[in-house]
């Protein structure tokens, strides 16, 4: 059942539904000798209307499994299906069709095309989808990013974090079943951050729309409802409703030393247009390794895993609702309904309350 928003935005199907699931889904790059795989028999249950957080460190197969389940990367095993789409069934039109329709993709380079102004940057997806732009959703969207008084920009106008917002903005604008984020702040300081993860954490809470990112970075996996912890291309745990302390604590019990790249920086990833993102694997190299499987993933929700004796809960100032708070926490998934009226055009949107809400 889909439901119609304020303003025509739509959320696709029941929230906590299925949106994107995988089963068996296993990717090998290479052959023989110089074989890498880079997914094993990973199955995974992507919430709908939620925030998922990928987290792993460098290597462990973020970016393969959200190409994979976005369409991008075909799996080389297992089944994946997306809003109710079997995506190893399609062939390459409906495939391409389905992301074009249904999917909406941010990548730790913002991907802007340097020819196109800022607003025809965000209408992009529904350009080459052939879908009508509504002049009302555009400037909706670009005053929930703070991008309203720049539509006429270029790309190399603007800062780092302004071009990552446009980029969430094209993402956002067709209200596509899901939007896989790869390393969206990876490049960001951290007010940019901030105010880009409000965005995304908005866009859950008031719009129903469903979200995954791939991070290393705990502070950023706070945000989500749920996160999938990723090691050596299993899915080795999960938990609901993280906080940053249980977060690090569930790092030290997977054996995290602190030197495996969680919560460190990396350098960034270059590719060059959107159009290129959509159709072209990344081509990352990597070298074989050896791994340690667990069978089952753990779950962090048991309760017998869960109390941390000892261990105060650290509020995570930066966000704009205190996710942290168990009070809050409980108030979601009750949506807020009260919104702000629209901008006047200036960049005055609160980025760290975009939709408007009290
Ligand atoms: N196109 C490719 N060809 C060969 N190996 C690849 C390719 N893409 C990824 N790999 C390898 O697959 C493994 C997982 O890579 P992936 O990029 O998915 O990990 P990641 O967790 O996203 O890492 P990072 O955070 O550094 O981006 C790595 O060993 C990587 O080198």
């Amino acid at each position: 059942m889909s439901r119609r928003h304020p303003e025509g935005l739509v959320a696709h199907g029941p929230v906590g539904d299925a949106v994107v699931t995988a089963r068996n889904l296993s990717k090998i790059f290479g052959d023989e000798e110089q074989a890498v795989t880079a997914l094993e028999s990973v199955d995974a249950h992507i919430a709908r209307g939620r925030f998922t957080a990928v987290l792993g460190p460098s290597g462990s197969g973020k970016t393969t499994l959200l190409r994979c389940l976005a369409g991008l990367e075909p799996p080389t095993s297992g089944t994946i299906i997306l809003d109710g789409e079997e995506i190893s069934l399609l062939n390459q039109r409906r495939l391409t069709r389905l992301r074009r329709e249904r999917v909406g993709l941010i990548f730790q380079s913002h991907n802007l095309v340097p020819s196109l102004s800022v607003a025809e940057n965000i209408t992009l997806p529904l350009d080459l989808a052939r879908r009508h732009v509504d002049p009302a959703r555009l400037n909706r969207i670009a005053d929930v990013v703070g991008m309203r008084g720049r539509l006429d920009y270029r790309p190399a106008e603007l800062s780092a974090g302004q071009a990552q917002r446009v980029a969430c903005a094209r993402a956002l604008i067709g209200a596509p079943a899901v939007v896989f984020a790869d390393e969206p702040t990876g490049a960001l300081g951290s007010q940019d951050t901030t105010q880009l993860l409000g965005i995304l954490r908005a866009a859950v809470d008031e719009l129903e729309q469903s979200i995954v990112l791939a991070t290393h970075d705990a502070d950023v996996a706070a945000r989500a409802d749920t996160v999938i912890f990723l090691q050596d291309g299993n899915i080795v745990a999960e938990m609901n409703q993280p906080n940053r302390d249980r977060l690090l604590d569930a790092l030290h019990d997977l054996g995290d030393t602190g030197t495996s790249g969680i919560g460190v920086g990396r350098a960034e990833r270059e590719v060059s247009q959107v159009e290129e993102a959509w159709s072209q694997p990344l081509g990352a190299q990597g070298a074989p390794r050896s791994r340690s499987r667990s069978s089952r993933p753990r779950d962090w929700e048991d309760t017998g895993e869960r109390s941390r004796p000892g261990r105060s809960a650290r509020a995570y100032d930066a966000s704009p609702h205190d996710w942290d708070d168990p009070a809050d926490r409980s108030a979601r998934p009750g949506r807020r309904s009260s919104r702000a009226p629209g901008g006047d055009g200036a960049d005055s949107t609160d980025l760290n309350n975009p939709w408007g809400y009290q």
